[in-house]
């Protein structure tokens, strides 16, 4: 059951393994833990050992809580928090996996703008909308930051599904008003801003709370949009407080593109800047090449970076010093970037930030080496830092959201046989693995097979057969 702000309507207590993020080098896993949800979505106590209490004892230990219901982990699985995808290009779905050897400003040209114009076509944006977010919740994404396109009706369209499948969701009609085709761009800045200003309106209309949808206010990058254009979102920044998300120094090209069209402009960092769209609130995309002056800027304007690392390798952008970035305190969450990104999955990004990290160290030194748990956290309490969500989501404390997605394992029997009817996942645990290997084996084996449930604030929003709730 869930209400009309998305929440949980029954107290759930939530029994057995779970493990979250406390820091950025560590996990902690709690092999037999209680979590107590309230019928608002929000976990409002934690038990550590339970040790053998049967459930019933449990329920009625806590006072209010008789009747709550019992969700337990049956097999060697764990309950772990949502993903946070901070950075994903909804409209490009169909064409994950469709790069060839381009790189960012043909594939743009090829691949891209060609699928992003079709969304004037409703029914197709129905179709795929509905589906990328089917998908990314099955992957365990329980906030994720869209691009839509520039049409206003299909961005609205996207705003509805994410509502209504329970998505916590950052929704942004895509402004670009230069150098983009004819067939598919802004008019000028001005009707940027009025289709920005009616994505802003239906949500208020559909969320006016903003429980789960927000909008975000999503200039292209600095090469498709007009200096008029970027100072007119800043100022809608400034008025309606609304987050902002944009890409930056991804690849050389672009860069040098950026320096030929905004002479005036110390950096690209100071592109945005200059026009107000640097600040706590906004997420900047790749980051690959910034210079020392230009992180110091993003940092001292508090602004975010969502790494996407298989994208970076996909386009051959280059590989983000994500060390250095966190070294020097900026804040840093994952991006699956789809379509320049091949998989909805932020657990397959995370494996590629490590991947990505061992090239930068093979140049740079081991300490650029990301360990497992740092990518957790990037992919979680990281994460939520970049969208602003941090003390509601990406780990398991009293007063946090339930964003959760519960982590199902095959146990391998005895005689070496398994029920393959029951057992689908890509996983195998043997049952002598410590916990942190069994974390482990999920980290670099595990896909969606093994997200057995998922839910946002409280509501089951995902499901597979592997779920007895
Ligand atoms: O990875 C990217 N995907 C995009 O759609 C895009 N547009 C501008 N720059 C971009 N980078
Ligand atoms: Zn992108």
């Amino acid at each position: 059951m869930s209400t009309t702000n998305g929440t949980a309507s029954e107290k759930t207590i939530y029994l057995g393994a779970f493990a979250h993020c406390t820091s950025q080098q560590e996990v902690e896993i709690c092999e037999a833990g209680a979590i107590g949800v309230d019928s608002d979505g929000k976990i409002a106590f934690i038990e550590r050992d339970i040790g053998d209490i049967p459930a019933y004892e449990l329920c009625e230990r806590q006072q209010g809580w008789e009747k709550a219901k019992i969700v337990e982990i049956k097999d060697q699985g764990f309950f772990f928090p949502g993903f946070i995808d901070t950075h994903i290009h909804a409209s490009q779905y169909p064409n994950s996996g469709i790069f060839g050897k381009s790189t960012l400003l043909d594939w743009l040209n090829t691949y891209t703008f060609p699928l992003e114009s079709s969304f004037t076509d409703l029914a197709k944006a129905q179709r795929i909308y509905a589906r990328v977010v089917n998908r990314t919740l099955s992957h365990g994404t329980t906030t994720a930051c869209y691009y839509a396109t520039v049409h206003v009706e299909a961005t609205n369209l996207l705003s509805d599904i994410c509502l209504s499948k329970g998505q916590r969701a950052f929704v942004g009609r895509v402004c670009m008003d230069q150098l983009s085709p004819d067939y598919y761009r802004d008019e000028s800045a001005e009707t940027a801003i009025q289709a920005t200003e009616a994505c802003i309106a239906h949500v208020g209309k559909i969320d006016p709370k903003h429980h789960l949808i927000t909008p975000i206010i999503t200039p292209r990058f600095a090469p498709s949009c007009s200096e008029g254009c970027l100072n007119a979102l800043g100022k809608l920044a400034q008025q309606t407080g609304l987050p902002i998300q944009t890409h930056i120094s991804e690849n050389k090209s672009e860069i040098e593109l950026v320096a030929e069209m905004f002479p005036s402009s110390k950096s690209y960092t100071d592109v945005y800047d200059k026009a107000g769209l640097l600040n706590a609130k906004t997420i900047l995309a790749h980051a690959v090449h910034l210079s020392p002056e230009e992180r110091a800027l993003i940092r001292s304007r508090d602004a975010k970076i969502s790494h996407c690392p298989a994208s970076n390798t996909a386009l051959t952008s280059g590989a983000a010093p994500v060390r250095t970035l966190l070294d020097e305190g900026l804040t840093v969450g994952l991006g699956t970037d789809v379509s320049g990104g091949y998989s909805p999955s932020i657990l397959e990004e995370a494996r590629q930030a490590i991947l990505v990290s061992r090239h930068v160290a093979m140049v740079d030194g081991d300490a650029a080496k990301l360990s497992t748990e740092e990518a957790l956290w990037l992919a979680t309490r990281g994460g939520a830092k970049v969208v602003g969500l941090e003390s509601r989501v990406g780990g398991f404390e009293v007063g946090m959201d339930w964003d959760a997605q519960m982590i199902s394992l095959d146990v391998v029997s005895e005689d070496g046989e398994m029920d393959e009817a029951e057992n689908k996942g890509p996983v195998d645990v043997f049952m002598w693995e410590s916990w942190s290997d069994r974390l482990n084996k999920w980290f670099y084996g595990g896909d969606d097979r093994n997200t057995a449930a998922v839910w946002v604030k409280g509501r089951l929003v995902h499901t597979t057969p592997k779920y007895r709730g």
